[in-house]
């Protein structure tokens, strides 16, 4: 039978006195009411000890009571004035005695036979009586000195002497309720508790402990991870931006670089024109973006790269016949908030990149749309792209795959054909909410010669674009978008935190 050491402590305790109120166990223990109560429990689950409760009526004294202890019962300060002057009229009881106590005293010390009373000018005059020269002690003294030596008196004792009536007539004492704890050893205890072995307990191993070898006799504390404890709420990272940050934290383990950029705002030079995505061309459409108003235009990197966009777009490159158009430099300086990560993916291989290399950014990105529980105006986006020699469309689908799984937690996930100016074949991915059921969440392919080439990059470029909002939302465990930036501080506090 597994005991804790402070149940062995009160079972060893109890058995030298067998039976005992609860306080006074409490103090054979030195241990807090708390802890003894906490192992009676235990014990008397186990057959060890038996915990009892009565219930008694008991008399107290009341503050006037109180004072009659100290000082004497009105009576005893009268009749001390009587006994020096043998005769007094009311006037001279006013040094020793309240106006309350006053008014009935002639009443009591006529009851008690200790004066008789007359009228002398039409004065009530009081003369001391042979009873009064030689007054005892009476039961309603007795009584009093009972009350006032313990804090409770049982009913029952107190009423052998006198009535609790006439004492709560008097002011006092008052009835009350006390409950006792008693506390009694079983048989089963009385057996075990001689062949019990107290070892110190300690809670901490220190070095001193192991060095010594003394840990090999103390007994550990055990704690309990079950207790209910009360809730903190330290400061701690909004849960959407503590997801963005292991995310970004996991993509570097797994190798790959990232990518930065300064500005909310992007040309649609990078946005679009680097993409091979041509200007006044419906495939513009693909998604509605936003125009800077002032200032409306920004500034084209190098010459030599421009020239091989533009030519890329008027009569194409790698064997493609391009758009077949004339293509405007003015346009695509045009300012924009950034509509997709994807732009950075451009920026990022016309500065060069390591071949094979893995690359990826967070981006808040901005797209006109209606807000519901699955959209934003505003949103964040996880671009990517892997480049290298014998890169397929295969490897694409397989780390597409890894994300949804991995880092959504997304238990189906599916692909489907898609379109993109820039990409060719096109996937489109949708992973399954048990709230939402399919969600799309991004968009992936192959980089098309016509754009890689043109911003000198020779080798297949796998890239992918995620809206990482929508994958956080499986992660979190929510099903309004708008959640992640709330304000409730309940799902503040308490939004799991996660991987
Ligand atoms: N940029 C696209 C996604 C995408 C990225 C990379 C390749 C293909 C598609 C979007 O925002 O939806």
């Amino acid at each position: 039978m597994e005991l804790s050491y402070q149940e062995k402590l009160t079972l060893i305790k109890l058995n030298e006195v067998k039976k005992v109120k609860f306080e006074d166990l409490v103090g054979r223990t030195g241990l807090d009411q708390v802890a003894v109560m906490r192992s009676l429990l235990g014990l008397q689950s186990r057959g060890l000890a038996r915990l009892q409760e009565k219930s008694e009526r008991i008399a107290k004294l009341t503050e006037t009571g109180r004072k009659y202890a100290q000082i004497g019962l009105p009576e005893w300060r009268a009749l001390a004035v009587l006994k020096e002057r043998g005769k007094i009229t009311l006037d001279d009881l006013r040094s020793v005695l309240s106006e309350d106590e006053l008014k009935p005293i002639v009443g009591l010390l006529r009851k008690e036979g200790w004066a008789s009373v007359g009228k002398e000018d039409g004065k009530l005059v009081l003369e001391i009586t042979e009873k009064g020269m030689n007054a005892k002690e009476r039961p309603i003294d007795l009584a009093l000195k009972l009350l006032a030596e313990r804090k409770a008196v049982p009913l029952s004792e107190i009423e052998k002497l006198v009535p609790a009536k006439e004492l709560k007539r008097r002011k006092i004492a008052v009835e009350d309720t006390v409950t006792e704890r008693l506390v009694e050893i079983t048989p089963a205890g009385e057996e075990l508790a001689p062949n019990i072995e107290l070892k110190e307990e300690v809670s901490t191993l220190t070095p001193e402990l192991i060095k010594s070898g003394k840990w090999r006799e103390v007994e550990f504390k055990r704690f309990n991870i079950h207790a209910p404890v009360r809730k903190l709420h330290p400061g701690k990272k909004q849960p959407y931006r503590a997801f963005l940050d292991k995310l970004r934290r996991r993509l570097i383990e797994m190798g790959f670089i990232e990518m930065t950029v300064d500005s909310l705002i992007e040309t649609q030079f990078w946005n679009f024109d680097a993409l091979f995505q041509p200007q006044n061309h419906p495939a513009r459409d693909w998604t509605d973006t936003y125009q800077l108003k002032y200032p409306k235009s920004g500034h084209l990197p190098a010459e030599e790269l421009v020239a091989r966009v533009k030519a890329a777009h008027e009569h194409g490159l790698a064997g493609s016949r391009g758009w077949g158009y004339v293509w405007s430099p003015k346009r695509a300086m045009l300012l924009m908030p950034r509509a997709h990560g994807t732009a950075l993916d451009a920026r990022q291989l016309a500065k060069g990149v390591e071949i094979p290399g893995k690359y990826f950014t967070i981006q808040r990105v901005f797209r006109p749309d209606v807000l519901d529980r699955t959209h934003l105006i505003e949103f964040n986006q996880i671009d990517g792209f892997v480049v290298g020699e014998d890169l397929t469309f295969r490897h694409l689908l397989g780390i597409l795959k890894r994300f949804a799984v991995e880092i959504a937690g997304a238990k189906k996930v599916k692909f489907l054909p898609d379109y993109y100016p820039f990409t060719e074949p096109s996937v489109q991915m949708s992973a399954y909410h048990p709230e939402l059921g399919w969600v799309e969440f991004g968009g992936a392919g192959i980089f098309r010669e016509e754009m890689t080439k043109a911003l000198g990059v020779d080798v297949p470029v796998i890239a992918w674009g995620i809206g990482i909002d929508r994958l956080a939302m499986f992660k979190l465990g929510i099903d309004d978008i708008r959640y992640l930036f709330s304000y409730d501080l309940r799902w503040l506090r308490e939004a799991r935190l996660v991987w």
